[in-house]
Parts: structure tokens; sequence; C-alpha cells
């Protein structure tokens, strides 16, 4: 008995000894990386916390552009034990994303509420998984849906949608303010419902809140909430709270409405051949391996991304427009111009102009370059895009270890006065002028001592010893930054960018990882934008307190970029 107890106790200490030396390996491990990070530029953090409250705060976006303004194209962040790189040089930014075997789609990623959202047991999707086996199939297998040929047969959707919400704002009349915000993102759930799914959600029809809303509530309540509980860990564990209950019955009503929409889809029956929605390609998905068509729950999960990643930003995207355009009679001059010279235009001389075609889209330059103009100084996905590292590698000459968080908010790289010209003045004049969504040329790095850029991260390393550097890797100070083996034009040449160049505009980001959606997403803002400003002139409603109001008012803290009050707006009809 002595004995059993006495080797017990060994075996404890021994175990309670691993522990500790794994404790103080990893955490050994953390501080290297901590001090090569460091070694970049960096904002000043709270000692234990770092900048976890300035990224929690719902206006992080702003202070993300602000520090990328003080602090450059490439500086770190630590928050709390997480380490990231916030990137906003385009020709990095052009490198981390056509890096693959490097850097990977983070498993963390801010979209990553997607996943408990979406899915009872929380597996990834096409938007949040790595790029593995499974999001090459999926991606493969439901491009072809929204490529400009199929996306074109949707037109007449998007047109009759439109022309609902017309008539509802036109019976507000002229004296009732109606929040835009909202009725745009309805208008966005019924087009990709309508366009993808041969579903009317019917959130169109009214926008009182009644019981033929259902599905619109559901679905936004349902990603708030993900969105909470992601960004609270400790959420999850505290079911006994009456919020966090509603929160989880949130998911589920999510869950059940895609759940009922593909029991609806399947019992349609066999699709014909020339059915090319988003339905009919993700039931034709079959596993290579087994030939076997996806789970129902995965296939729901599928559904469910093409809603919470299309309805919000692109009604949040129309509504930013509408609203800049609003403050800036100069530029709805020259918009109305444009519909006007093509017949769109609703006059007193033509109170039935004739109905915008989809050949008409393409044709609207100006509207799209005041539409593009918003979406650089709002952008909907205001967080971007984020990948880890998954080994040690160079970025611009910086030692990048492996398991970093590296970060491209759209918001910091769309606004920062490293890559444009007054950014925040509304000038869509800007996007005629040539190669206008291109980064200029790369400014020469400062050569590293030796006057030769090492062209491996080994000889980085070294230089950074021969440097009489720390022991434990951290880099020189950034100001003597080591130039990358090549120069990231050349590098952006030999990975396919036309001419070398690498561009600073990408609402819809860059390379494989791309948004899938953007051609109907185009489809649906440019056409939306075109038939309510032919139709409607908007004003902003006194309470919302004009420009600086409605700016003061927007927040990132539910991930996209949105009017906390919303935009509400007279409607007056133009004839
Ligand atoms: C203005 C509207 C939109 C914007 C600004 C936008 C932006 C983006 C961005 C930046 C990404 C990459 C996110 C990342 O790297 O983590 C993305 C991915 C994605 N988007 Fe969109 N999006 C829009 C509309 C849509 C629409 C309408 C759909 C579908 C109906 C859609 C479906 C998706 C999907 C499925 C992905 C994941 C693609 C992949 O990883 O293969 N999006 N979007």
């Amino acid at each position: 008995m002595l004995v059993c107890s006495a080797l017990a106790q060994q075996c404890c200490a021994g175990l309670f000894v691993i522990v500790c030396t794994l404790a103080v390996l990893r955490l050994a491990q953390w501080y290297r990386k901590l001090q090569i990070l460091q070694r970049l530029p960096h904002p000043k953090g709270r000692w234990l916390l770092g900048s976890v409250a300035d990224i929690a705060s719902p206006t992080h976006h702003k202070w993300l552009t602000a520090c990328a303004a003080e602090l450059g194209g490439i500086f770190s962040l630590r928050l709390a034990v997480i380490n990231a790189v916030i990137v906003t040089d385009p020709h990095l930014v052009a490198e981390v994303l056509s890096r693959s075997g490097e850097v990977e789609k983070s498993v963390d990623s801010v979209y990553s509420h997607f996943n408990v959202l979406l899915h009872a047991k929380g597996l990834p999707n096409i938007f949040t998984s790595r790029t593995d086996d499974y999001w090459k199939l999926v991606r493969k297998s439901v491009a072809p849906a929204f490529n400009p040929k199929n996306i074109r047969k949707g037109f007449g959707h998007v047109l009759q949608v439109n022309r609902q919400l017309i008539d509802i704002l036109r019976g507000r009349g002229p004296t009732t303010t109606v929040d835009l915000d909202n009725a745009t993102q309805r208008l966005t759930l019924d087009v990709i419902g309508r366009v993808g799914f041969e579903k009317d959600f019917g959130a169109t029809r009214s926008l009182d809140d009644n019981a033929a809303n259902i599905a619109f509530d559901t679905m936004g309540a349902g990603r708030d909430e993900g969105v909470k509980r992601w960004n609270n860990p400790l959420r999850r564990h505290l079911k006994f709270l009456p919020s966090v209950r509603k929160g989880e019955q949130d998911f589920c009503r999510f869950r059940k409405i895609m759940a009922d929409l593909l029991v609806e889809i399947k019992a349609r029956g066999e699709p014909s051949d020339d059915d090319t929605s988003i339905a009919t390609h993700l039931l034709r998905i079959r596993d290579p391996a087994t030939g076997k068509a996806l789970p129902d729950d995965r296939l729901a999960a599928e559904i469910g991304v093409f809603f919470t990643g299309g309805f919000e930003t692109t009604g949040h995207t129309i509504a930013w427009t509408l609203f800049m355009i609003s403050q800036h009679p100069e530029v709805e001059a020259k918009v109305l111009a444009e519909l006007d010279s093509l017949g769109l235009l609703v006059t007193t001389a033509r109170p039935s102009p004739r109905a915008m075609e989809y050949d008409d889209i393409a044709k609207l330059t100006y509207t799209t370059a005041a539409t593009k103009e918003s979406m650089r100084m709002l952008p909907v996905l205001t967080d971007g895009t984020n990948r880890t590292t998954d080994k040690d590698m160079l970025l611009g000459g910086h030692l990048i270890p492996a398991g970093t968080m590296i970060w491209i908010p759209f918001n910091a790289l769309f606004n920062s006065p490293h890559n444009w010209d007054q950014p925040m003045v509304y000038r869509p004049e800007r996007w005629s002028e040539p190669g206008a969504e291109y980064a200029k040329a790369p400014q020469q790095s400062p050569a590293p001592a030796t006057g030769k850029p090492p062209a491996t991260l080994a000889a980085a390393v070294a230089l950074q010893a021969s440097a009489g550097l720390a022991a434990n890797g951290g880099l020189s100070d950034p100001t003597t930054a080591i130039t990358a083996g090549k120069p990231p034009a050349k590098q952006a040449e030999a990975e396919g960018t036309p001419g070398g160049r690498v561009k600073r505009f990408m609402p819809f980001s860059e390379g494989r990882r791309d948004c899938v959606g953007q051609n109907l997403a185009r489809m649906n803002y440019t056409t939306t934008l075109a038939m309510l400003l032919a139709h409607f002139s908007f004003k902003l409603a006194p309470e919302m307190g004009g420009m600086e109001g409605v700016r003061a008012s927007e927040s990132s803290g539910l991930l996209t970029l949105q009017p906390t009050n919303g935009i509400h707006m007279f409607c007056i009809p133009r004839a």
C-alpha cells in the first residue's frame, strides 16, 4: 500500500515536472517570437493584454488605419498571447496572398464564427476552411454558378426585387424616412435567395417586421450572436445565462432555415441540365474518392455561407454608396447625367423610362466609380483577410516566425496615406486615372550593412547574428530592414501580376481565396444603385447628424462595417 502511494507520488511529481518543462519551453518559444516581432514597428500596448482593448473596440478599423498611417506598411501587434503582423503595403500584401505553402488562411480567422453559426459541430465551410481538399472540391464545384454567363441569367430577379422596393418607397411618400441600410440588406437577401436557390424569402415584400420577414430577422440575429460568441469564448461556457441561451436558439433557427431550404431544393427533384444555380452546383458535388454527395449537414452549412457572406456585405455596400452620393451633390449630378444619357433616369419629360438591361451595367462607368470610391472609404469587409505563417518566412526582409497571424485590414489598406493621395476625400474621379487600382512602384529599402540583401531565411538570420543581435533571433532595428531576396515587384511579376504591378484596392480580396460571389455582388449593387437613384433623390434624415453623425456611428464591432443607427433617408420620387 505504502509502496503504491509512493509510486503514485513519484508519478505525479514526474508529470508535474514534464508539464512545467513543456510550459516553460512554450513560453520561451512565445517570448522568442515576441522578441522577433517587437523589432517591427508596433503600437504602444498595455503590458498584459497588448492591444486587445483597441481591437475589441467597435471602431478598431479606424484605430488600425491610424496605426498604419503612423507606423507604415508593416507593423506588429500583440493581442494578449496572440502575435499578429499587420500588412498594408500593397507589395507585401501581394506577396502574402500569393504565397501558398508558407501562409494559409487562418483557422482562427476573424470569420470563424461562421463555423459555429452554420454547423452544429462547428465544421468549417468554403469561407473558413484552410485551402485543403474539401475547400478545393467545394470551390471548384460551385465557382461556375458565378461565371458572368450564369450570373446574367439572374438579372431578371434583381430587376423584380428592385421594383418591389421602389413600389414600397414610393408608397412611403417623400415625408417619411426609411432605413436604407435595412432595406438594401432585405433586397440582397431576396436576390441571393432567388438567383442562387430559386427561393423567395419575401424580405422585400414589406419593410415592416412581420411573419414574412422571419428569415431576414433570424439570419441577422444568428449572425450577430455568432460574432459575439466568437469574440468572447467564455460565452460558450455560460449557457445558463438567458442571453447566451437566446443566442443558441438564434443559431438553431438559422440552421433550421437552411436545413428546410435544402429539403425544399431536394424535393424539386433532379435539376435540369441547364440549371446553373448555386443550389444545383452544390447538389452536384461528388467526393472524388467515394463518388458520394456532400452530407446534408455540410450542404446546409454551405448554403448558409452564401447568405451570410453575401447579403449583409452587398446590402451595406449599397447603403454606404447611397449615403456618400447623397452627401456629395456634385457626384450625384454626374451619376444622374449618366443615367439620363442612357435613358434610365425618371424625369418630368420621361416619367416611365425604359427598363434597365444587363448590358447597361458596363456602361455605368461613373456610377461604378462612385461605388468603388465608397467601397474604398467604407469597405464592408473592413477586417479584410488574414493568414497564418506555417513556417518561418521573410516578408519585406523581416523575419516572420511560424504561427504568426498576418492580418490585412482593408480599411487601413484602402485609406492609408502611404497608398493613396488624400484618402479621406470622396473623389470618384480618381478611378478614371490610368492604373488607379494599382500601387506605386515600391520604394527602395535601405540596404543592409553587408550591402547585399539576404536571399534566404537562413541568410537573414545569419545577418542579424552578425549584426550582434540577440541569439534568440531578434531582428535589427526596422529602420535597417533587410530587403527580401526578390524585390516585391519582381516577385509579383514572377507570380503573374500584370506588368509586375500589384493592387492597392481589392474589396473582394485577391488570389485563390478571393470572393467567389463577386460577380453576383457587382450585378446586384450596380443595378440597385442605378434603379434607386433613377427613381429617387435621397436626403439624409436630420437626426442622422449629417456626414459627421453617420461616420461617427460607423462600427466594425460585428465584423462588417455598418452604420450602428442605420441610414435613415427621405426618398423623394424624381418625377
Ligand atoms: C460587396 C459584396 C461583397 C464583398 C465586399 C465580399 C468580400 C469578400 C472577401 C474580402 C472575401 C475573402 C474573405 C477572406 O479572405 O477571409 C470573400 C469571400 C467569399 N465571399 Fe464574398 N463579398 C461580397 C459578396 C458576396 C456574395 C454576394 C457572395 C455569395 C452569394 C459571397 C460569397 C463569398 C464566399 C463563399 C467566400 C469564400 C470564398 C473562398 O474562400 O473560396 N460574397 N468575400
